[in-house]
């Protein structure tokens, strides 16, 4: 079975119980192979106000600055990668905590106006596929590496939209809705990359759930077949297929 990459973040990390039942939820999956992405973004904007740091973010991607990457890397790449591989650990799992920057995969500068944000350029499959292997369950944050060396902050989505593509691997992206709402708030089963553009164009989809959509159209073309956006409030949403948005190649 193809392996299954699962992106979480924002609220779930301060989630309590929900954390905890969707990462039970991810170790008892023994019929195929596991990969968790996981974003970060709420928690660092507490770090980045107690820093006296206003976040700024654009279509739901942040502007980092010199001073603030060096926050992000230390909330994404250490306390939350780290915490989330202890968590799956004390649950029996065998995690081994990463970021993009271990080799996963690439990035380029996003231009000047995003700072040290990157955008994602070639990966390697051959580290994650030697963990897959093992048994282990890798848990990658979006802090990336230019070729030269220098740490850009990715958005979570689109780092693990970049991961599926590298393992021909299945993608869903739990966040804290059920999927993409229309403007009466209901749930809308699927969509096409037309009706995201109306979407988009008419605001009902905005803030992070642009570049969440993006990201998903962006692996669904890559992949050749659908992403699914769900919520991390229930753990079903890992493997029941029928909940949340499927966004269609
Ligand atoms: N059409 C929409 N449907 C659902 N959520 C939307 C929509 N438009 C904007 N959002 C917002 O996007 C949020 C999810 O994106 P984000 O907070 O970045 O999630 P995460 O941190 O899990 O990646 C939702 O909580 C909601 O406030
Ligand atoms: C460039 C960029 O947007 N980086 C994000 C990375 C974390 C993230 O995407 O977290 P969520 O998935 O919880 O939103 C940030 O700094 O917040």
């Amino acid at each position: 079975m193809k392996p299954l990459v699962v992106k979480i973040g924002g609220a779930v990390l301060d989630a309590g119980q929900a954390l905890e039942s969707l990462l039970s939820a991810l170790v008892a999956v023994k019929d195929r192979p596991v990969v968790l992405v996981h974003g970060g973004g709420d928690r660092v904007d507490q770090v980045l106000k107690q820093a006296g740091i206003e976040p700024r973010k654009f279509n739901g991607k942040r502007i980092t600055d010199a001073a603030s990457l060096p926050l992000v890397v230390g909330t994404l790449a250490g306390e939350i990668n780290k915490t989330l591989a202890a968590k799956m650990r004390a649950l029996g799992g065998e995690p081994v905590g990463l970021s993009l920057a271990d080799g996963i995969a690439f990035a380029e500068p996003a231009g000047e106006e995003w700072g040290a944000v990157g955008v994602l350029t070639e990966g390697s499959d051959t580290l994650l596929s030697l963990l897959l292997q093992g048994g282990f369950i890798p848990v990658v944050s979006s802090i990336a590496a230019s070729k030269g060396g220098d740490l850009l902050n990715i958005n979570a989505d689109e780092a693990a939209a970049k991961v599926a593509e590298l393992l021909d691997a299945e993608l869903v992206l739990l966040s804290d809705v059920p999927g993409v709402l229309d403007g009466n708030k209901q749930l809308l089963p699927s969509l096409t990359a037309a009706d995201i553009a109306a979407l988009k164009a008419d605001g009902v989809i905005n803030g992070g759930m642009v570049v969440k959509v993006d990201a998903a159209l962006f692996a669904a073309g890559k992949l050749g077949r659908a992403v699914r956006l769900a919520s991390w409030r229930d753990p079903q949403s890992i493997s029941n297929a029928a909940l949340g948005t499927q966004i269609a190649p």
